[in-house]
């Protein structure tokens, strides 16, 4: 493992994980077996990408060792209800083909529906079964994440959240960070949109004989974050984990700041409103 982070719980996570949404059947299976090859150790998936049984095979199929993978997974917001999660963490591990999930969030906390609390309960209880080894969260906003606390007592370890140059994600870092939970960032190259093409970017890439991606990259490990970058391409695979020879200064940390939009989010998801099932 190159560089890492230590989790509130002791676990031990890669600086930079590889990202599975949209990597399915065969071709995924060869994707992730790639990524383990390049040096990836923190696969991240979800029950809802249809994809944990591609990740089990990827893993069977690759010369690293299990123990070595930190093996990642979320629950779908239609199975928040206590037994649901419990059936639904079991069946994701059914369809891995594994024995334990490292890591297992909830995917979102649609807070509507209102159940979140059960769900994080589940997951508390799935913990203690030895189904999953660290329980976290993703797209958990700060009045979320206080209601898992007063209500359960057990704050998440991780919070994976949408983050990319032009949504930093100030406030919610500076929430987390102060509870002991790590962010992970969640399309962190933007889905290849314009931030591969800002030109205050690129005059970074230039100065570092680095590509925008990774200058990226690197600024989010800068800030304690840890990104999860998706590519079906080794060449890009590489690429991505190969940031670690080169520290961008405060100033132009600064400056990667400023890029960040009122309207920065790539979809408009915003987890005080918007639900996935
Ligand atoms: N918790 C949540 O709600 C969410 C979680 N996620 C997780 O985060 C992961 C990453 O997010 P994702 O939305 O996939 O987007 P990313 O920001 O990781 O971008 C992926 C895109 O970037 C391209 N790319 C990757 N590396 C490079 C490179 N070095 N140079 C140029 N282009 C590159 C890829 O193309 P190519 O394949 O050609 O390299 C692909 O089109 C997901 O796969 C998923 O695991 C994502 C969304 C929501
Ligand atoms: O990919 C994920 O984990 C999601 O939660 C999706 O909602 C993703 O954000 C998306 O954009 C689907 O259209």
């Amino acid at each position: 493992m190159s560089e890492t982070y230590q989790l509130r719980d002791g676990l031990v996570v890669p600086k930079v994980a590889f990202g599975t949404w949209l990597v399915n059947g065969a071709q995924g299976v060869n994707s992730i077996v790639s990524a383990l090859n390049v040096g990836y150790r923190l696969i991240d998936s979800a029950f809802n990408y249809e994809n944990e049984g591609a990740v089990g095979a990827a893993i069977r199929k690759s010369p690293v060792p299990r123990e070595d993978i930190i093996v990642s997974s979320k629950l779908p917001g239609r199975h928040h209800h206590y037994q649901e999660a419990i059936d639904t963490i079991q069946e994701s591990l059914y369809r891995a083909g594994l024995n334990y999930y490292d890591l297992y969030l909830i995917h979102w906390p649609n807070p509507k529906e209102d159940n979140y609390v059960e769900a994080w309960q589940a997951l508390i209880d799935a913990q203690r079964f030895g189904l999953i080894h660290s329980i976290g969260v993703s797209n958990f906003l700060p009045e979320h994440l206080d209601r898992l606390e007063k209500e359960t007592g057990v704050m998440p370890v991780l919070n994976q959240i949408e983050l990319h140059p032009y949504f930093n994600q100030e406030k919610q870092r500076e929430y987390d960070q102060a509870h002991g939970i790590l962010d992970q960032a969640w399309s962190p190259l933007g889905r290849a949109s314009n931030e591969l093409k800002d030109p205050f970017i690129l005059k970074l890439a230039e100065k570092y004989h680095k590509n925008a991606g990774q200058i990226i990259l690197r600024w989010e490990t800068q800030l304690g974050v840890l990104p999860i970058a998706k590519s079906s391409h080794s060449d890009h695979q590489r690429e991505n984990l190969n940031i670690f020879d080169f520290e961008l200064t405060a100033d132009e940390l600064v400056g990667m700041s400023k890029l960040t939009k009122a309207d920065g989010r790539l979809k408009n998801q915003d987890p005080a409103v918007y639900e996935e099932f």
